[in-house]
């Protein structure tokens, strides 16, 4: 008999604001009733990279299942960086930007069996200034309003549509941009540069249709202008790719000066400002659990 897979749970009980107690229960239900066994890790903001580590050294932990948001999809993904064991998702955080990504089922028991299944993609990672990147890292605009939000006491799709206007008030547009890329040197304006791995931001915005997440390539949009509007479609799910106002390259390398410094952030976290931003593919991947009927979202 094929012995049990060694699940490693790593929950955090702070992301999106929600009460995980139940979660944790219900997940040790689950898999008492499939081929598996459960450990439990609880993150504590204080070193849960080493912690994981111990724990998947100690226990020879077959493969991991993330509740939380980016950051601590983030987090396990610099854990297994060398070990490359695969990890599954339930999305708990406030954003869950590169969950909504994979079209992953609700229900929580069909969540633990795509971890435990064989279906998976081998994920690209990025490095932007040598901090991971699993989904978008973006300057400009975008970053400006993510560090407005994380300073206001607003939370949620209001409190980030709430800091658009300040944010286009302070913000000095456009901003110039010279962009190393595919052997070439190329001078643009615009209000920000994205840097995706993905196809969309958490909000449902597709912004990379063409992206690919398994393909050793990201693209580097060009967003040539948007208003109060535009920003505001971010949180919405419809497509923000205007050809009129948004311009892509796909590359593996890209490096970025901007005269002024200029807002940087990194998965959804506001990282600081910045005057160079240096992004390339790194070696490894990460093998994301999905389920079977995954689609790459292409519109
Ligand atoms: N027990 C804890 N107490 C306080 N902070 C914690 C704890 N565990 C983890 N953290 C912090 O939580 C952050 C990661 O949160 P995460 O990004 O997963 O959730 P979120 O911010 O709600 O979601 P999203 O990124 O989708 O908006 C990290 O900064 C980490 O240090």
């Amino acid at each position: 008999m094929k012995s049990k897979i060694k699940l490693l749970l790593v929950i955090n009980p702070i992301s999106g604001g929600s009460e995980k107690g139940v979660i944790t229960q219900d997940i040790q239900n689950i898999v008492l009733n499939l081929h598996a066994t459960l450990e439990t890790y609880q993150t504590t903001g204080d070193e849960d990279e080493k912690h994981i580590r111990d724990i998947i050294e100690k226990k020879s932990i077959d493969r991991i299942l993330v509740a939380g948001g980016d950051g601590t999809i983030q987090l396990v993904a610099k854990a297994i960086l060398e070990s490359n064991i695969p990890i599954g998702i339930i999305p708990a955080g406030s954003a869950n930007g590169l969950a909504s990504n994979f079209n992953l089922p609700d229900s929580l028991e069909e969540q633990v069996k795509i971890v435990l299944g064989d279906h998976f993609i081998d994920m690209d990672i990025i490095s932007v200034n040598n901090h991971l990147c699993l989904h978008i890292a973006d300057i400009g605009i975008n970053a400006l309003l993510i560090k407005n939000y994380e300073n206001s006491s607003m939370r949620g799709k209001l409190g980030y549509a709430l800091q658009t206007i300040p944010t286009l008030v302070e913000s000095e547009l456009p901003y110039r941009f010279s962009i190393e890329i595919n052997g070439k040197e190329i001078q643009k304006a615009g209000i920000m540069i994205a840097i995706a791995n993905a196809n969309q931001f958490g909000t449902g915005a597709v912004i990379n249709p063409e992206g690919k997440m398994d393909d050793a390539i990201f693209e580097v949009l060009l967003f040539r202008k948007m208003d109060v509007i535009d920003i505001l479609k971010t949180l919405s799910e419809t497509s923000l790719r205007d050809p009129e106002f948004v311009e892509s390259f796909a590359t593996n390398k890209v490096t970025i000066h901007c005269k002024k410094k200029i807002p940087l952030q990194v998965d959804g976290e506001y990282i600081g400002e910045v005057e160079t931003i240096e992004a390339s593919i790194v070696p490894s991947k990460i093998k994301i659990m999905l389920p079977r009927k995954t689609v790459q979202i292409n519109l």
